[in-house]
């Protein structure tokens, strides 16, 4: 079987124009969608990955402000710039880069963004929300693989999913997009007794641990979905994924590339859901 491919860049492209006439109607009517991003430290991969953030929203017509801080910054100089952004009322969605440097308590941090305003969808509150079904912001990782799932007409419904990662940003709140679609819903982790037993019961594998090429295709169910979450950098300087992209996808139905697969879309749910805090706060300014 050679497996289907689902291009996150071509996908991500076609939100993003959705996303431009929302922003241009919103603008018809004074109102300019901006999110405000605050990158701590100088992690190259973060600064990738903020860049790539700030052009999507020059792309899309979202106005975006930028604020860097030093590796060694006091803590109270975020929490007070993420206070002020959190008052600014032509501001609509804030979010701050992970990871953060170790003097930070990163919970702390998030918990500080106006929910309202909290795009990334990490607020405590805000995962409370997408756990009892009533979400309010869903985290962008798992929207997009959500919309990719979508965009093939994945069958979910009395599926066996298999999340391969217990992180707060993906593995939890991809449990609970798919659990509320119907699925059941194993989740896997480093203490899982026996990966391989869990990940050939997939009809939708979730890969998300971090671990380059780890999932390999006699881990995979004939006809399976599979999205690789992972973004790896390998010594030779290339990106990988955490599944074996060549053997995989001679068993699988359908799989995502590393890169081109869910990064793209992980952006383009974020502008999602900076236009969507944008619409609300117009709509409801006190909201
Ligand atoms: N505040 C947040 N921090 C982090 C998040 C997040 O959603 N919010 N997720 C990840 C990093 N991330 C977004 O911030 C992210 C990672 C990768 C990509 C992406 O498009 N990757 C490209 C490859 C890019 C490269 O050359 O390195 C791809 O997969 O094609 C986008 C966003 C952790 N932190």
């Amino acid at each position: 079987m050679t497996a289907r491919l689902i291009d996150g860049h071509a996908l991500a492209a076609t939100v993003r124009s959705d996303l431009a006439t929302r922003a241009g109607a919103l603008k018809a009517r004074g109102i300019t969608p901006a999110l405000a991003v605050i990158l701590v430290g100088d992690d190259a991969a973060s600064a990738v990955y903020v860049r790539n953030k700030i052009a999507a929203c020059e792309k899309t017509g979202i106005r975006s402000l930028h604020f860097s801080f030093a590796g060694d910054v006091d803590p109270a100089v975020v929490f007070a710039k993420i206070d002020e952004l959190n008052r600014d009322a032509e501001v609509h969605g804030i979010l701050v880069q992970l990871p953060l440097p170790k003097q930070f308590e990163t919970d702390a941090v998030l918990e500080t963004i106006a929910v309202e305003k909290d795009v990334d969808g990490f607020h405590a509150q805000n995962i409370g929300a997408l756990a009892q079904g009533k979400p309010r912001f869903i985290p962008c990782t798992p929207y997009g693989v959500m919309k990719m799932l979508a965009s093939i007409n994945a069958s979910l419904e009395g599926a066996e999913a298999v999340i391969v990662g217990r992180s707060n940003i993906v593995g939890k709140p991809m449990a609970l997009l798919l659990l509320a679609q119907g699925c059941t819903v194993t989740i896997c982790h480093s203490q899982t007794r026996d990966l391989a037993f869990h990940t050939r019961r997939a009809d939708i594998l979730i890969a998300a641990v971090g671990r380059p090429k780890m999932i390999t295709g006699g881990m995979i169910k004939p006809g399976a979905v599979v999205i690789d979450v992972g973004i790896n950098r390998l010594p030779d300087g290339k990106l990988c994924g955490d599944v074996d992209f060549a053997s995989a996808s001679e068993v699988c139905a359908a799989i995502t590339p590393v890169p081109g697969g869910v990064g793209p879309m992980t952006i383009a749910m974020l502008l999602a859901n900076t236009l969507e805090a944008a619409e609300r706060l117009a709509l409801h300014p006190s909201f």
